[in-house]
């Protein structure tokens, strides 16, 4: 080891090759003058190389790494630079015309070879987008079995209880940031597909990296196999799940909470833990439980609402008024339809500076059984009863639109075709701009199509938007572009957010925060074309915007920053907020014995000490524990880390 620097022998004896720039995931290291050596680091090398999707680089590597890595003759003379190959492969894409085949392409691809996967999702998202996530990724869901080739994503089932950690520890890569999760009950507006779900969470993770720019080996993609009740599967030979009908209950509570301990477990608890497509009888009550403990987004639920409220406050900008100027009436009271809800209340309240209750009086909701009235109050779920105004019994959609009037109409029941030309005739004669969404997905779900919206709303009045995406409709010789309102605008860059930040739960604010800077990147050329969202073409610099205001809003909502001096007269106690504007100091605390501040719940413990700071019952806690062996008591600072109770 004799002339090593400390640092080459430190990186020598964990194993790792000294040189080349090393990332914060311990990965990159190597360059091309300064290859990774094989018995340094375990990589893999020859056929191996090429069979590594994270590493292969096909036809791009170079005569160099060739003799590196042992692949001379392993690949044809040729080296192509990965823009050509991408010129290739985007040519290929082009020129299979069933949607599916497409997805299998993208998907075989990225089992392949994953950096060139991203580059073709990055430089082609508007195209692409639509084949790797909605529409097609609902088909290939209920397809799933049949088209099943190398297995994408973790599967926790039913058989694997007591054993979750153990399953958790068999996924190769141990920097996780990011994991979406689905149990496969709501898959889109497709129902129940049981364990074919898979297609979301790899398909979401993949925009993850796409998207937000979070690096793939930190996104985990798990699938929670708890049964299906879809007959169609069941019977299917080529189901891939388990054969049973789903577990509910203490079964199903039980599998979620092991899943959920093993995960802080596994990976810490700054692991973001998305939840997707879980049936609403599950979801509210999952993200409900374990916001207070986990790191814990529900996409659905608060992710659809961002996006939809950032639309709405986009329109606003441009088209003037208020939101509290508006009336909304939701088609689909479900996770998509109540989130949207809930935020454009807070965000109402918030504006005009009136309680949520106040809020709720602009907002009604429509489900399978009609518009949510007070009569119905106490056969209806939790999560309706805000919205159950005083009103007659009202059963059909029209009937609604010609009681309330509302200026919004936004549909999430998952009902293809329900926003009918009567509907749309309505919303027009009582609104000269109507806002009508057509949010549910797949395509075949949309409430309506962007060339109906458009034309039944007479030249073009409609602002549209759509959760699939619609190609733009001439009309009376306008081009109109209809916006595509899907959390895909929210979730990379509010997840990249949430993990640069290092936050460890996630609150409305930062929720709210999302939606906002989503909003302000809306222009009025945007807005002349008819867009309520910038265009998706630039969504990598969106989501870099909405992320830096997540985590500038995280750093806000942690109350504390803490510095402790202690010097022989005692312990001097510091509190800042650490706001993002720099942050401004709360407390300045001398103490020789305990202190307890009821302002701020302060409790400084002497020697070894523990700070301990409450801000609230549900705000964060600092905590430090601090061993003082300093014999002559000179000034000792520490900072103070977070942690929620
Ligand atoms: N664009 C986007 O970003 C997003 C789109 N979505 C889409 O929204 C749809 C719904 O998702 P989600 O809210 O999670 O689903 P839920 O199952 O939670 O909610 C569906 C709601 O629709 C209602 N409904 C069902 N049938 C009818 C009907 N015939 N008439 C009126 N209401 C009806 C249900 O009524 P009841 O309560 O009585 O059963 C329920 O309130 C899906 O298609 C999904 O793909 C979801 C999330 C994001
Ligand atoms: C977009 C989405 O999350 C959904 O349709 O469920
Ligand atoms: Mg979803």
């Amino acid at each position: 080891m004799a002339g090593r620097s400390g640092e080459e022998a430190d990186a020598a004896m964990a194993g790792v090759a000294t040189g080349g720039v090393e990332d914060a995931y311990g990965e990159d290291r190597a360059t091309e003058d300064q290859p990774v050596t094989p018995w340094a680091v375990c990589i893999a090398s020859g056929h191996s190389l090429l069979r590594d999707p994270r590493h292969n680089k096909g036809l791009s590597f170079t005569e160099k790494e060739r003799d590196a890595h042992y692949l001379r003759g392993l690949l044809p003379p040729a080296i192509l630079p990965q823009e050509l190959q991408e010129k290739r492969l985007l040519q290929n894409v082009r020129q299979l015309e069933v949607p599916l085949q497409r997805y299998m392409f993208l998907m075989d691809l990225q089992e392949r070879n994953e950096r060139l996967f991203y580059k073709l999702m990055i430089d082609n998202v508007e195209e692409l987008l639509p084949v790797v996530y909605t529409p097609t990724v609902g088909e290939a869901c209920q397809k799933y079995g049949s088209i099943f080739r190398r297995s994408q994503g973790l599967y926790i089932s039913l058989k694997d209880k007591g054993r979750v950690l153990e399953v958790l520890r068999n996924w190769p890569e141990k920097s996780i940031q990011v994991i979406v999760v689905t149990d496969g009950e709501r898959i889109l507006g497709l129902g129940d597909l049981g364990c074919q779900g898979m297609g979301i969470p790899v398909g979401k993770l993949a925009l993850y990296t796409a998207l937000g720019g979070v690096r793939p080996s930190a996104c985990l993609p798990i699938t929670i196999d708890v049964g299906t009740n879809n007959e169609e599967l069941l019977n299917d030979e080529f189901y891939i799940g388990l054969r049973q009908r789903r577990a509910t209950g203490q079964e199903y509570t039980e599998l979620l909470d092991e899943f959920m301990v093993a995960v802080k477990q596994n990976y810490g608890q700054k692991v973001l833990v998305q939840f997707e497509d879980f049936a609403n009888h599950n979801a509210f009550a999952l993200l409900d439980k374990y916001k207070a403990t986990h790191l814990v987004f529900n996409d659905d639920i608060q992710g659809t609402a961002a996006v939809v409220l950032a639309g709405l406050m986009a329109g606003l900008k441009f088209a003037g008024g208020t939101l509290a100027d508006h009336t909304f009436l939701f088609f689909g009271a479900g996770e998509a339809g109540t989130g949207i809800a809930e935020l454009v209340a807070l965000e109402i309240s918030m504006q005009s500076k009136t309680s949520q209750e106040e809020a709720h009086k602009n907002i009604w909701l429509v489900d399978s059984k009609g518009l949510i009235v007070s009569s119905r109050k106490d056969s209806i779920q939790p999560f309706k009863k805000l919205y159950a105004h005083e009103h007659e019994p009202v059963k059909d959609l029209l009937s609604a639109i010609k009681d309330i009037k509302p200026t919004a109409l936004i549909g999430s029941a998952g009902v293809g075709q329900s926003f009918t030309k009567e509907v749309i005739e309505a919303m027009s004669s009582i609104n000269k701009r109507p806002i009508i969404l057509a949010l549910s997905n797949p395509t075949s779900k949309s409430e309506c199509t962007a060339e109906q919206a458009y034309s039944w709303s007479q030249v073009g009045r409609a602002i549209f938007g759509s959760g699939s995406p619609f190609d733009p409709v001439k009309y009376n010789e306008k081009l109109f572009i209809p916006a595509q309102a899907n959390n895909a605008y929210i979730f990379p860059g509010f997840g990249l957010g949430v993990v640069i930040s290092g936050a460890i739960r996630v609150k409305d604010d930062m929720v709210l925060a999302a939606a906002e800077a989503l909003a302000e990147q809306v222009t009025a050329e945007h807005f002349d074309k008819g867009l309520i969202y910038p265009p998706f073409s630039s969504i990598r610099k969106i989501s870099t915007n909405i992320a830096a205001r997540v985590a500038a809003k995280a750093y806000d909502l942690v109350p504390f920053y803490g510095e402790l001096s202690v010097d022989h007269k005692g312990v001097l106690c510091k509190l800042f907020t650490l706001g993002s504007k720099g942050g401004r100091q709360l407390h300045q605390r001398k103490a020789t014995s305990s202190v307890v501040s009821n302002e701020q719940t302060l409790i400084l413990h002497k020697g070894p000490f523990v700070a301990q700071f409450r801000e609230g019952e549900d705000r964060l806690l600092g905590l430090l524990k601090y061993e003082d062996n300093r014999a002559d008591h000179s000034l000792t600072r520490a900072k103070i880390g977070y942690w929620v109770s």
